[in-house]
């Protein structure tokens, strides 16, 4: 009788297993998340990887400046996964598409796009051919939309030479799609080559090996190889009157000619941090590093993609200052481009071991203090960012539910310093950096050319540490990764270059604006840029100031005419906040010039919350947002609440 029992449950359990594994296969065959159609395991894309897959991409592109598109056709090579489905689904937004066709015998593929969903774009979905094989080589025969969300085609005037174009792309987190009919999601990895032609004159880089060039009658062909699986959001693209310099054995910088002294000059260290980076994480997997210096209205302060970064021209301060973003993207050759989040809701996976390991490098190549300055003012920034986001936000989780929430609409400071601090907070509980930096590196050796997701980071973090279950036991991940609002542990930072600033933001909030500023040049002279910034921040921070204690720390500093933008940044954001008038032509000029949104943002926000000069704000942003790239109008239009 017990063994018939016996028999009975073990019967029942195993259908109950069999159920759900069918129902799970089942789920991820044919669900659709609502009527978007929008993927499961990725809520950001309509691509269904797990069904059929792209293994590679092949594009010939042709760049019309005139009628700003790019086309010419894409090769993808299609794997099946689920040997029962019969066709691949991509991503795509406004692209014209006028034949899509089996590669090996050119017949004519049936395809389907759906309505577009406004910032996803349409599911694109193609019959595969019906020969039974591994590999289906699929053409695509399209242009782009003049306004591709990835791209931006910039007037002369845009430039620093005044006298041409300029092209440059921004695909992360999914505006490959508006560019490349793939599977947007950074769980799906490829190599890719390109040809793209372009006018004589230009020049075109990719986020690839350039192995050829070829002059052709009317313009010229440039080909590039990536042979490393990547994410669509890191190819990329620029094409540019440009000049080169060489900076290191493996890298050359690029920009337009008016400024290649300032930039050869700026980024001079790179390969010091590149080394520096190798000696931390392991070998560097992408041949060169190039970097690309774009003119004002790039977005981001910087783009890891792949051979070739992309930088802001704010960070040419002049004095090498801000060369912690190139060490930043340097770092990202491992921690985002190796080792990437499955998908968007694992963006800490990227940003959060990227900061970490860019601090480790700036420890390494000037001190643990600096180190430990970094983490600190930052803190302060994402204490700030919390409280306008809102303390019980979920989008400040380290893993957030991107279903319903465009990725562009959830960026912010959070996964970059929460993540940080929360790697920092694991180390500790180690046993510091002699433990932790040689588990970074098991961890990207056992992940590279991969996409993954936290729960992989956790298993893998817990099985390297099994030796230290009693450090490890009480680390709350659950709260860690599912809790709205500030880190749940602030780390004890290293303090020490806080302490003389913190002096003087006291020296200054209790004076009086009586006899003289009880801040002197000799004081000026002992701040390293850095400091600079952290006092401002913290002014920032605190209520208004009065107009003429600004007056009389202008006086010292010269706020007026200093060339560093993270300084201009946070001195235009008191002065507006102090509602000083003469101040807000000085803003808008800078915001019509640069393009960077984590200045540009706060200081619309902060001219819109002003009411004088919010009408002005509206409309400067109206008369301006044809010259920004998708994703800043995009933005700027919610923030100015112009998209209700
Ligand atoms: C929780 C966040 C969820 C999703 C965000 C995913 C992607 C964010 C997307 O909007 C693209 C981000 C691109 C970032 C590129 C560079 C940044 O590191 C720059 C940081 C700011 C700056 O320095 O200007
Ligand atoms: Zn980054």
């Amino acid at each position: 009788m017990l063994s018939y029992l016996h028999s009975i449950i073990i019967f029942l359990v195993s259908s109950f297993k069999f159920i759900s594994v069918l129902k799970e296969k089942f789920i991820l065959k044919f669900s659709s998340m609502g009527k978007t159609g929008l993927s499961p395991l990725d809520p950001s894309s309509f691509s269904r990887p797990e069904l059929a897959k792209v293994t590679n991409i092949s594009i010939n592109l042709n760049v019309n400046f005139d009628r700003k598109v790019l086309s010419g056709n894409a090769q993808l090579t299609v794997e099946k996964v689920d040997q029962s489905v019969e066709e691949v689904i991509l991503d795509s937004i406004k692209l014209n598409i006028s034949s899509i066709y089996d590669v090996d015998t050119k017949e004519k593929l049936k395809f389907d796009l759906s309505e577009l969903v406004p910032e996803y774009g349409s599911k694109l979905t193609i019959q595969l051919p019906k020969e039974d094989k591994n590999n289906y080589k699929i053409g695509i025969d399209y242009e782009t939309d003049p306004e591709a969300t990835g791209l931006q085609w910039l007037s002369p005037k845009a430039t620093a030479g005044k006298k041409h174009p300029y092209l440059f792309s921004q695909f992360q987190p999914t505006h490959a799609r508006s560019v490349i009919p793939c599977q947007d999601t950074p769980g799906v990895k490829a190599p890719y080559t390109a040809t793209i032609s372009a006018p004589q004159e230009f020049t075109v880089l990719m986020s690839a090996i350039r192995d050829d060039t070829k002059e052709l009658h009317n313009g010229k062909l440039s080909h590039f190889v990536q042979k490393v699986p990547m994410p669509s959001y890191l190819i990329a693209l620029a094409v540019g009157v440009l000049d080169s310099r060489q900076i290191g054995p493996r890298s050359h910088v690029w920009c337009e000619k008016e400024i290649i002294e300032e930039c050869a000059f700026e980024f001079a260290n790179t390969e010091h941090q590149l080394k520096t980076a190798e000696e931390l994480c392991g070998p560097y997997v992408w041949g060169i590093y190039d970097l690309l210096v774009l003119p004002p209205s790039f977005p981001y302060g910087g783009m890891e993609n792949p051979c070739l970064t992309f930088v802001t021209p704010t960070l040419l301060a002049g004095d090498r200052s801000l060369a912690n973003v190139i060490a930043h993207e340097i770092a990202h050759s491992w921690t985002g481009n190796l080792v990437t989040n499955r998908n968007f809701e694992h963006f800490w996976l990227n940003e959060g071991f990227t900061v970490f390991i860019e601090r480790k490098i700036k420890g390494r190549l000037e001190s643990s203090q600096s180190q430990d300055f970094d983490a600190f003012t930052e803190l302060s920034q994402l204490n700030e960012t919390i409280n306008l986001m809102g303390k019980n936000n979920p989008l400040t989780q380290l893993i957030v539910d991107l279903k319903g929430v465009h990725p562009d609409d959830a960026f912010s400071i959070v996964p970059y310093e929460k993540g940080q601090t929360f790697l920092r907070y694991l180390e500790t509980a180690v046993g510091g950096p002699s433990e932790m930096e040689p588990f970074l590196r098991y961890y990207f050796d056992t992940y590279k050319f991969q996409s993954i997701d936290t729960d992989k980071f956790k298993d893998c973090f817990l099985q390297y540490f099994n030796n230290k279950a009693i450090a490890i036991k009480d680390i709350d991940w659950q709260k860690w990764l599912y809790s709205p609002g500030m880190p749940p542990v602030i780390p004890d930072y290293d303090k020490s270059l806080a302490l003389f600033c913190d002096e003087l933001i006291d020296k200054f909030s209790n004076w009086n604006n009586e006899g003289p500023l009880p801040i002197t040049l000799e004081d000026k002279s002992q701040l390293s840029t850095f400091q600079v910034i952290y006092i401002l921040q913290k002014l920032c921070e605190k209520p208004s100031q009065q107009i003429t204690k600004l007056q009389a720390l202008n006086n010292i500093f010269d706020f007026d005419n200093v060339k560093n933008p993270e300084i201009k940044f946070r001195w235009f954001r008191i002065c507006l906040k102090a509602h000083w008038e003469d101040k807000i032509d000085p803003v808008f000029n800078w915001i019509n010039v640069i393009g960077r949104m984590k200045f540009v943002r706060p200081l619309y926000r902060d001219l819109y919350s002003w009411e004088h000069t919010k009408a002005r704000a509206i409309e400067n942003f109206k008369a301006n947002r044809q010259n920004m790239m998708h994703v800043s109008a995009y933005t700027l239009a919610k923030d100015l609440h112009l998209d209700e």
